[in-house]
């Protein structure tokens, strides 16, 4: 059952305390409440998911953040690596969490980058082959909303048919796609892969995304449907921001037990506490995770004690190792006009393609912005790799991923021109940043530096994914489309200078949390995900990956919760 305030909740003891009902929170509570006899409460400080239509319509992702009440409006600190640039840094606030609000794009990453996982927590659980069950555990492969032959278009031996997040092929063909595929014919450095999920992510090919039937599958849609959300030992309750986890006890070995949760109704509203029986599981995301970790004294001593909050637990790696990919997105002018700015500028045309949508569930709204993307690594024999050892977890994981967008990806849109959008992201970034706070009042923003760029692996390998794209679409396959060259020739400077000053984040931190193994000296939660030193708390979302995947986090995100569902019920089961 969902709850809109703190009054009207049966208690505030529950058997576990969810804090954050988002893309990892939202699967913790679902597979807890399979057991009837367990009791558990979600604490959520967005807005209900239900009902929210351009949360549903997968196109208008666009229009959902920033700036708005499904986002919590972050912005980092000047990044000196963007020069000195403060960039937005987007986080759903919202039931779902940032599934409720993300672009969708479905990539698992490469079975090197769960191996590397497996060896930094000394865990094979966290190995490619022994995740791969909750992967697809996770995943409801689903008919595109065309219903358009896909074979050929994937490989159905790597997917999940009986999971409950609905996964699914576009469903609506963008006139670019053909020319995509034929470059993979025309170019041998850009392979066409028939799945980069798979394990082996590298080369192009068709996205897939976290839709079904035509609309957006989020953590709330899904493992919050009416069948889970109706169970009697569910409870969510939305419009409450957690502020601390409180120790109650602390037993012979001198470790602090957590039980209590600290929270508010709505923003500057009354404090209440809620208890956790058996165990608070922290799901705030890679923001919000370390951000209440360090409200509650556990974090770095001195500069806990710096800022004036008593420090409870010495684990300095809290909020460090913040890792994410920077993205850059290249303009193309195109001489069709059956582009995405069609949609902004002809009214006619925007209301029967809602109309379609509203009634059939197909149409160009049924999908996310990319219909196709890849991954790709630099060769070989690059100069960075004589001063740099290899960053990547192995070979068949990307240095850097391309994105197709048949338009400008977000307004404002020109009233003139019709465009192919070209996004290059570095996803095997060395760059690490860190979220860390300066204020007692735990309500107050945290500081977000994602640290961009900083390092000389990164800008090369920017520079070099901006120069392939461009290689790219100069392509035969596009010569009849592209009115004009985006600069081929541009020297070094000039692309750092350009690269510095347009890069963003693509929304991929994680790190805050990290995993590590047992008797490792740094990390923040053990492989079993237990907050190291402490009792009663355990982690469960993006921040536990030690090192961001080379690939959009949220199907790792839903892996991780899957398995450590499973983990949580071993240990409570007696
Ligand atoms: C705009 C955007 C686009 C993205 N696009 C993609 C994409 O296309 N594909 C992809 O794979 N990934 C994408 N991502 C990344 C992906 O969505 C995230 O990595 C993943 O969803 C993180 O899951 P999580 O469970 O760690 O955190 P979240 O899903 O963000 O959940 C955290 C939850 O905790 C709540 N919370 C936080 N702090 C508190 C507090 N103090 N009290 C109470 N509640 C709190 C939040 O409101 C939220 O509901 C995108 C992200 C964004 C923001």
């Amino acid at each position: 059952k969902i709850f809109e305030r703190v009054k009207d909740l049966p208690g505030l003891k529950y058997d576990f305390i969810i804090i954050g009902g988002g893309t990892a929170g939202n699967v913790i509570a679902n597979r807890l409440t399979e057991y009837s006899q367990f009791s558990v409460l979600v604490l959520e400080a967005g807005v209900s998911n239900e009902n929210v239509l351009n949360v549903s319509i997968p196109l208008r992702c666009t229009t959902l953040t920033p700036g708005t009440i499904y986002d919590w409006n972050f912005t980092t600190i000047p990044q000196v690596g963007l020069n000195g640039r403060q960039v937005p840094y987007l986080r759903g606030k919202i039931l779902g969490g940032s599934s409720s609000v993300n672009f969708m794009a479905y990539t698992r990453g490469s079975s090197d980058d769960y191996d590397r996982y497996a060896k930094i927590t000394g865990d094979s659980g966290w190995s490619w082959n022994k995740l791969l069950p909750y992967i697809l555990k996770n995943e409801r492969w689903t008919a595109s909303a065309d219903h358009h032959d896909i074979s050929g278009s994937f490989d159905p031996a790597v997917h999940g048919f009986n999971g409950v997040n609905s996964v699914s092929l576009p469903g609506f063909s963008q006139p670019i796609d053909w020319r995509v595929i034929q470059t993979t014919k025309e170019l041998v450095e850009f392979p066409y892969n028939v799945d980069s999920n798979s394990g082996n992510q590298l080369g192009i090919g068709w996205a897939q995304s976290t839709i079904g039937n035509g609309e957006r599958s989020s953590s709330a849609t899904s493992y919050l449907s009416p069948k889970y959300i109706n169970r009697p030992n569910l409870h969510v309750l939305l419009h409450v921001q957690v502020a601390r986890v409180l120790p109650s006890t602390s037993n012979i070995a001198q470790k602090f037990s957590f039980k209590d949760v600290e929270f508010s109704e709505g923003v500057g509203g009354p404090i209440f506490r809620a208890t956790a029986k058996k165990e608070i599981i922290l799901s705030a995301g890679a923001i919000g995770t370390p951000h209440i970790l360090l409200n509650s004294g556990i974090g770095d001593k001195n500069a806990l004690s710096q800022i004036g909050i008593k420090p409870l637990v010495h684990l300095p790696s809290v909020g460090q190792n913040f890792s994410d990919h920077p993205v850059i997105v290249d303009q193309w002018p195109v001489n069709s006009t059956n582009t995405f700015e069609k949609l902004a500028r002809n009214a006619t045309y925007a209301a029967e393609q809602l109309d379609l949508w509203l009634r059939t569930r197909t149409g160009i709204l049924v999908d996310a912005p990319t219909n196709m993307l890849g991954f790709l690594r630099l060769p070989a024999n690059a100069s960075i790799f004589e001063k740099h050892p290899d960053p990547s977890p192995g070979p068949r994981t990307g240095h850097w991923e391309i994105l197709f967008t048949n338009g400008l990806t977000g307004p404002p849109v020109p009233a003139t021109g019709n465009f192919l959008d070209v996004a290059v992201a570095l996803v095997s970034p060395t760059s690490r940043g860190s979220v860390t706070i300066n204020s007692t009042n735990p309500f107050d923003p945290p500081l977000i530096n994602p640290n961009f760029l900083n390092t000389e692996f990164d800008i090369f390998t920017m520079r070099e994914a901006v120069r392939a794209a461009r290689r790219f679409i100069s392509a035969p396959a596009w010569s009849d489309y592209i009115i004009s060259q985006v600069n081929n020739t541009a020297t070094d400077t000039e692309l750092d200078q350009y690269i510095r000053d347009g890069s963003i984040s693509i929304f991929h931190g994680v790190g805050t949390a990290g995993m590590s193994a047992r008797d490792a000296n740094y990390g923040v939660v053990d492989p079993d995900l237990l907050v190291k030193g402490v009792e009663g708390l355990r982690i469960v979302d993006a921040s536990i990956l030690p090192i961001v995947p080379a690939a959009h986090t949220q199907a790792a995100t839903y892996a991780i919760a899957e398995r450590a569902a499973d983990m949580i019920k071993e240990a409570w089961r007696h």
